[in-house]
């Protein structure tokens, strides 16, 4: 899979990629990152990538110019998305996560800055996504988290298959609690049932957890699910 980031500042990007199991799927050539800067496509003296918003208003918008040349430089690689991060965005979940591991082979990743982009560039933006309804200083944020959640689904990123299984969202319930030795820790137990060996039992108390932390601390989730069930029943 290949990710190109079209950011004015990508040595953002240096250490995040040299770390963790992203640098070792990059490393085992599952993915390639390429940074593209606009500021490599300015033509005048300043290199100017921002200007004042026509209208009037606080803030910079970014050039129309540098961004269209930087997009049409990169080489395409089908099936392939340019998405452009900003809080107008669609919110980016594990669901979509999904789709975007499982339907493109390249995904461009637009990062805005100031107050976001001049509104005829997205011609070349497919979907806008965000990683949150909040304001951000910059776009790489969301763009470094799109690109790790995606990576993270492709085959061989992270060892185990099973361990995509229990994803916190993919059953639409938050995870249950983990618990690893010492059995006993400065006088905290780890609860009896996950030292029993009773796998039913293990299993049940793991669901029975997920029910009540994602009624408890995400009654939004906890109703889709319901809602989920009963339709599954009801068939
Ligand atoms: C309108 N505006 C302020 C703006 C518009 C575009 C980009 C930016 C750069 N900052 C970002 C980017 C994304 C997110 C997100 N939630 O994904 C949050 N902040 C700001």
């Amino acid at each position: 899979m290949r990710f190109d980031l079209i950011t004015l500042f990508p040595e953002f990007f240096h250490s995040p990629l040299q770390s963790g199991l992203i640098a070792k799927a990059i490393a085992k050539g599952l993915a390639e990152v390429h940074c593209t800067n606009p500021r490599d496509f300015t033509c005048d003296r300043h290199h100017k990538v921002d200007d004042e918003p026509y209208g009037g208003g606080a803030g910079m918008v970014l050039k129309p110019e540098p961004l269209a040349a930087a997009l049409e430089s990169l080489p395409v690689v089908t099936p392939r998305q340019v998405i452009y991060l900003s809080p107008q965005g669609e919110p980016m979940t594990q669901a979509l996560f999904q789709d975007l591991a499982t339907s493109v082979e390249q995904l461009v990743l637009v990062c805005g800055h100031y107050e976001g982009i001049d509104e005829r560039v997205m011609t070349w933006i497919d979907r806008e996504i965000s990683l949150g309804d909040f304001v951000l200083t910059c776009g790489e944020i969301p763009a470094l988290a799109l690109l790790n959640g995606v990576l993270r689904l492709r085959p061989g990123t992270i060892g185990k298959e099973e361990s995509h299984r229990c994803d916190s969202f993919s059953d639409g319930l938050l995870d249950y609690p983990h618990y690893t030795r010492p059995a006993e820790f400065r006088g905290l137990k780890v609860p009896e049932v996950l030292l029993s060996g009773n796998h039913g039992a293990i299993a049940a108390w793991r669901r029975q957890q997920q029910l009540e932390r994602t009624r408890d601390r995400r009654p939004d989730l906890y109703q889709a699910w319901q809602a989920q069930q009963s339709d599954l029943d009801s068939h």
